[in-house]
């Protein structure tokens, strides 16, 4: 309860800097919207060089919230070509941008790609709180987010579908938001 609190509040925030009603987001995902949580554990791995704990990908979800070990780091975001440690503080929660929400920000959210890394002296784990729009729902950039500076950039798509295109996608190494690009 106390996730879904937090998430409704951070959407909200979200949907304000992107100038659109507060409950944009929130009224979308409707009363029962879906929060998988994953538990992940990493085993410390003796050749870390070859091994990724997670191979790189991006979130099909609208959000993501990860409780990240307290001690071992090992997530890396894509930035400009480049692999960026995450750093943890204790207590910490990482909020993650997911392809729903680069989808239904016409783009001005970015879902980035990201990956775990392993280590040979020391395992991790981490849980990822998973927040997307039910299978049936149908998503697309905000009609307030569409104009002549910042035509469409993606269109609509069932979450369903996307999902399908997501999971065919990760197993072969590829994304699924290009599917989903308009024209
Ligand atoms: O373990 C982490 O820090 C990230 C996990 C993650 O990216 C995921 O579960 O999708
Ligand atoms: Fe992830």
């Amino acid at each position: 309860m106390k996730t879904k609190k937090l998430i409704e509040n951070v959407l909200k925030t979200t949907a304000k800097l992107l100038e659109l009603s507060k409950d944009f987001f929130v009224s979308h995902l409707g009363d029962k919207f879906s929060i998988f949580a994953r538990f992940n554990y990493y085993p410390c791995c003796l050749k870390p060089d070859l091994v990724f704990g997670l191979k790189p990908h991006s979130d099909r979800t609208l959000i993501t919230v990860i409780l990240p070990d307290k001690y071992v780091e090992g997530l890396q975001v894509m930035k400009d070509g480049e692999w960026i440690k995450v750093t943890t503080s204790p207590d910490a929660l990482i909020f993650n941008i997911g392809d729903q929400m680069e989808i239904m920000s016409n783009g001005i959210f970015k879902s980035p790609v990201h990956r775990v890394v392993t280590f040979s002296d020391k395992d991790r784990i981490s849980i990822a709180m998973l927040c997307a729009n039910l299978p049936e729902k149908v998503i697309g950039p905000a009609d307030e987010l569409v104009n002549d500076m910042r035509p469409r950039m993606y269109k609509n798509v069932k979450v369903k579908d996307y999902t399908e295109v997501f999971f065919k996608r990760f197993y072969q190494g590829k994304r699924a938001i290009d599917w989903a690009q308009f024209g």
